[in-house]
């Protein structure tokens, strides 16, 4: 059993590994280092706060240093971690009053999670253009939208932050113009015939779509004032940046093995990393996908929540694997709802995957039930030579949350496409159809 360890950054991934060691292993001491001044912040509340979807951001954390502390870690916040001698294995760390400390460990956490991408564009040193990631960046884009004069704005980035930012601008009362350089929205998710269903659902909704285009620069004088694309100028009196994450490896780079991709810490399924007494987790490392049985970079909470738990045994001597993730996710947006895991068709056959998919599209209930019932359109995408399965889609304004969970297991358990055509599911006209759209959907597959 270690006696010291050490986890730096303490959000939802470092959270949870030290929330792991303090109810599992009394007697390691465990000390945590967080540059911010506030951990656990909720992400994806800052557009339901935008929205006004709910009314304020006290819901938005589950943990804080006196939490923490209660349980008796030694939590230090607005304290950066600036080096780390992995030889030696001490930290070195500079608190908020500019104070130099240096910390040994026996065993290190890893969890410094992710940055947004900022392109390096002229303008982006405006006033009101903004990035997301923090609670502190929510809490100034609400304290700007008191500025009535700030009516357009433009979000650059359809993933799912951009979609979800779009419509609480609009539902905040702004004109949105959404614009990405792919050719639709949520195109690293879903294949183009979801994706268009979403597209439908944004300009249904007063969404300025502007796909396909990049931005070169942004214009104004102490305020930003415009977005010019390759293709066209947006006027713009707030401009948010939501083009990705990369993940924050400042402190291991080029000492610990990392991803070909994209830099994070590779990992074993222990969240060890080159270093045997070195974990790594959250949005800072990689993962195992079940979907494509190899390393990947999945940025989910879920995964970091996942992942510094496993490291978290692992560092107090208790083995424990990771089964690996299939990077299940969802979206909402008014009410539409979109559910994805594994791999798109597209992913799938870039990939090179043999890949085929099987559609379906029907009732969520007997056609008998003459009030809330919703069409659902559901797509599995499967291998063709091994049968696999290895994504799913669906979309619905019906809650159809639960059933991803089952392909996300099914990718897990690498359940064929054939094994699922006769799969046990329940028949209740209150719930679902005796040939129920999931059923239907492997039925005919070829
Ligand atoms: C707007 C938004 C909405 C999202 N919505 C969802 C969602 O609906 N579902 C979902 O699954 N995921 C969602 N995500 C992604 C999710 O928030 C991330 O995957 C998650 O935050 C990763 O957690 P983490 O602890 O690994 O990293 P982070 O949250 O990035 O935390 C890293 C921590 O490390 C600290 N740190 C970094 N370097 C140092 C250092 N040198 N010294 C001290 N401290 C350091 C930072 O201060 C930070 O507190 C969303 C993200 C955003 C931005
Ligand atoms: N509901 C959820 O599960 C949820 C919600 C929010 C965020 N997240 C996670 O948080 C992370 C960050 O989300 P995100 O939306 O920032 O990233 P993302 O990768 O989902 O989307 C980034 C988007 O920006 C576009 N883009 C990239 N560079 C661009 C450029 N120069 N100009 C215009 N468009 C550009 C990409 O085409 C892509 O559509 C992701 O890992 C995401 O999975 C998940």
């Amino acid at each position: 059993m270690p006696k010291k360890i050490i986890v730096i950054g303490a959000n939802h991934a470092g959270t949870a590994a030290l929330n792991t060691i303090l109810d599992n292993y009394k007697d390691v001491d465990v000390t945590a280092f967080d540059a911010n001044s506030n951990i656990s912040f909720l992400g994806c509340g800052m557009a339901l706060w935008i929205g006004g979807q709910i009314s304020g951001p006290d819901g938005l954390f589950y943990s804080s240093k006196e939490i923490l502390e209660g349980k008796g870690a030694k939590i230090y916040m607005e304290t950066s971690v600036n080096s780390v001698d992995f030889d030696s294995k001490v930290v070195y760390t500079k608190d908020a009053a500019g104070k130099d400390c240096e910390y040994p460990y026996d065993k290190l956490i890893l969890a410094t999670g992710s940055t947004p991408v900022g392109p390096q564009l002229p303008g982006m040193s405006l006033e009101n253009v903004q990035f997301v990631k923090l609670y502190q960046n929510a809490a100034e884009v609400i304290e700007k939208l008191g500025d009535t004069s700030i009516k357009k704005v433009a979000v650059v980035g359809a993933g799912y932050i951009g979609v979800e930012l779009a419509e609480a601008f609009q539902r905040n009362g702004r004109e949105v113009t959404l614009i990405d350089c792919a050719d639709t929205c949520l195109s690293a998710y879903y294949d183009d015939m979801f994706c268009k269903r979403m597209e439908k659902q944004l300009s249904d909704h007063g969404i300025h779509l502007a796909f396909e285009e990049k931005v070169e620069r942004l214009e104004g004088n102490e305020k930003v004032e415009k977005v010019v694309t390759d293709k066209h100028t947006y006027d713009a009196d707030m401009v948010i940046f939501c083009v990705g994450f990369r993940p924050n490896t400042k402190l291991g780079n080029g000492q610990l093995k990392q991803f070909h991709n994209n830099g994070a810490y590779l990992t074993d399924l222990m969240q060890q990393t080159s270093r045997p007494d070195v974990y790594a987790v959250g949005d800072c490392a990689t993962v195992y996908n079940n979907a494509i049985e190899d390393t990947d970079y999945i940025a989910l909470a879920t995964n970091a929540v996942r992942s510094g738990i496993i490291a978290a045994h692992n560092a107090c001597g208790t083995e424990l694997k990771s089964p690996g993730v299939q990077g299940s996710n969802g979206i909402s947006i008014w009410g539409l709802n979109m559910v994805s895991t594994g791999l798109s068709l597209e992913r799938a056959k870039k990939l090179g995957f043999d890949a085929a998919a099987t559609d379906y599209e029907d009732w969520q209930k007997a056609g008998f039930m003459e009030k809330d019932n919703y069409k659902v359109v559901i797509r599995i995408v499967y291998d063709k030579k091994t049968r696999r399965i290895l994504g799913a889609q669906l979309c619905s304004d019906y809650d159809i949350s639960m059933a991803i969970h089952l392909f996300s297991m099914a990718i897990q358990e690498k359940v064929t496409i054939d094994k699922l055509k006769l799969f046990d599911l329940f028949f209740l006209p209150h719930f679902n159809q005796p040939y129920n759209y999931i059923t239907m959907a492997a039925l005919n597959a070829e």
